[in-house]
C-alpha cells in the first residue's frame, strides 16, 4: 500500500502534464515505476485509502485467462469495466472491425490463448506456460503476451497489462509484469490485484509455492479530473494493514479455471478500508 500511495503523490509533486488524445484529457504523467508484491507471504496489495472493489479486479484477469473477447462475458463473471470500451468509444464504434454491441475484438486473451504464429495457425501461450511449468521447466521465456502490434485496429483498447513472465527457481513460482500504460486512481488498484492473483493462482495450479511477484509500470498517470480527490482526498488518508487473499484449494488446473471458477472462489479476510471514492472515468 505504501508504494502505491508514493506512486501517487510522486506523481502529484513531479508528474507533467501530458495531452492524451484518445480521451481528449491532460494527464499528470510520471515515467517508470516499479511495485513488489509478495505473495509468498501474502501480503495482498489491496488499496485500503479508499473502498476497493477487487471482486471486479478478479474478473477481469479470469476473463483474460479464458479469452474473453465481449463485455457481455466480463458481466456473467461479475464486473461491467469493460462496458464503456466496447460500446461508448466513438472510434471503435465507428471501426468496421466491431461485431456489434459488447464486442472488444481481438484482445488481451483472445489473443494470448490463439496467438497467430507467421506460417499460419496459433498457440496457446497460456497452456504451453502451465504445462512447462507443472513439469518443473522454466525454458527462460515462460511469457504469456496480449501485445500483437498487427492486432490493434482489431481491438477496441491496446492491452495495458501487455505481458507476464513466469519464472521458476527450484520449486518457487516468480512472476514479471509490464504495463505500458496505467491510469493510477482506477486502473492500478485493479491491476495490482491481478498480478497477484495471477501468481498466487498459477502457483496453485502448477503444484509450485509463490515467491514475489514484480510490476513494471512505464507510463503512471493521473487524468485531470482525478487529480482533486487523489490530491485532497485519498492522498490525506493513512493506509490500513494488508489484508489476506484466500483462493479456493480446489481449483487444481487450467481446465478448472476455464470452466467452473466463479468470483465465489476468492475472499478476503481483514480487509478494512476508507470511504469510497467516485474517480471520473476517462473513455
Ligand atoms: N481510462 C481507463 N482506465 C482504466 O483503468 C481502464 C480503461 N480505461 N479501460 C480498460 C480497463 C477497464 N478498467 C476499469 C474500468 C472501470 C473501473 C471502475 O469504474 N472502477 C470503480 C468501480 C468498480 C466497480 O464497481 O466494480 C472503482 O471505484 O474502482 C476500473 C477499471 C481498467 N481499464
Ligand atoms: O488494466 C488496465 C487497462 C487500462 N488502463 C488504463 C491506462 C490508460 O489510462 C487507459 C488506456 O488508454 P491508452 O490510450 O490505450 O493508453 O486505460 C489501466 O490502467 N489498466
Amino acid at each position: 500500500m505504501k508504494q502505491y500511495l508514493d506512486l501517487c503523490q510522486r506523481i502529484v509533486d513531479k508528474g507533467e502534464w501530458v495531452n492524451n488524445e484518445r480521451t481528449n484529457k491532460r494527464c499528470l504523467t510520471v515515467i517508470n515505476a516499479d511495485l513488489t508484491y509478495d505473495v509468498a507471504n501474502n501480503q495482498f496489495p489491496l488499496v485500503t485509502t479508499r473502498k476497493s472493489f477487487w471482486k471486479s479486479a478478479i474478473a477481469e484477469i479470469l476473463g483474460y485467462l479464458r479469452g474473453y473477447q465481449n463485455a457481455a462475458d466480463f458481466r456473467a463473471l461479475g464486473t461491467k469495466t469493460w462496458d464503456a470500451n466496447a460500446n461508448e468509444n466513438q472510434a471503435w464504434l465507428d471501426n468496421p472491425n466491431r461485431k456489434g454491441h459488447d464486442d472488444m475484438g481481438l484482445i488481451y486473451g483472445a489473443l494470448g490463448r490463439a496467438f497467430p504464429k507467421p506460417t499460419g495457425g496459433s498457440v496457446d501461450l497460456l497452456k504451453n506456460i502451465v504445462n512447462d511449468l507443472s513439469n518443473g521447466v522454466d525454458n527462460r521465456g515462460e511469457i504469456l503476451t496480449f501485445l500483437h502490434p498487427g492486432a490493434f485496429e482489431l481491438g477496441c483498447l491496446r492491452p495495458c497489462m501487455y505481458e507476464h513472465h513466469f519464472s521458476l527457481l527450484g520449486d518457487t513460482l516468480y512472476l514479471n509484469s509490464t504495463q505500458r500504460s496505467c491510469d493510477v486512481p482506477l486502473g492500478l488498484n485493479f491491476n495490482m490485484v491481478q498480478v497477484y492473483v495471477l501468481l498466487a493462482l498459477m502457483a496453485q495450479i502448477t503444484g509450485k509455492k509463490p515467491g514475489q511477484a514484480y510490476h513494471k509500470i512505464v507510463n503512471a498517470h493521473i487524468y485531470e479530473d482525478q487529480l482533486a480527490p487523489m490530491r485532497d482526498i485519498q492522498l490525506t488518508r493513512s493506509p490500513f494493514a494488508a489484508p489476506k487473499l484466500i483462493i479456493n484449494p480446489k481449483i487444481k488446473s487450467l481446465e478448472d479455471i476455464e470452466t467452473w471458477v466463479t468470483l465465489d472462489d476468492f475472499d478476503v479476510e481483514g480487509y478494512e478500508h476508507h470511504e469510497a471514492i467516485k474517480y471520473p472515468f476517462a473513455v
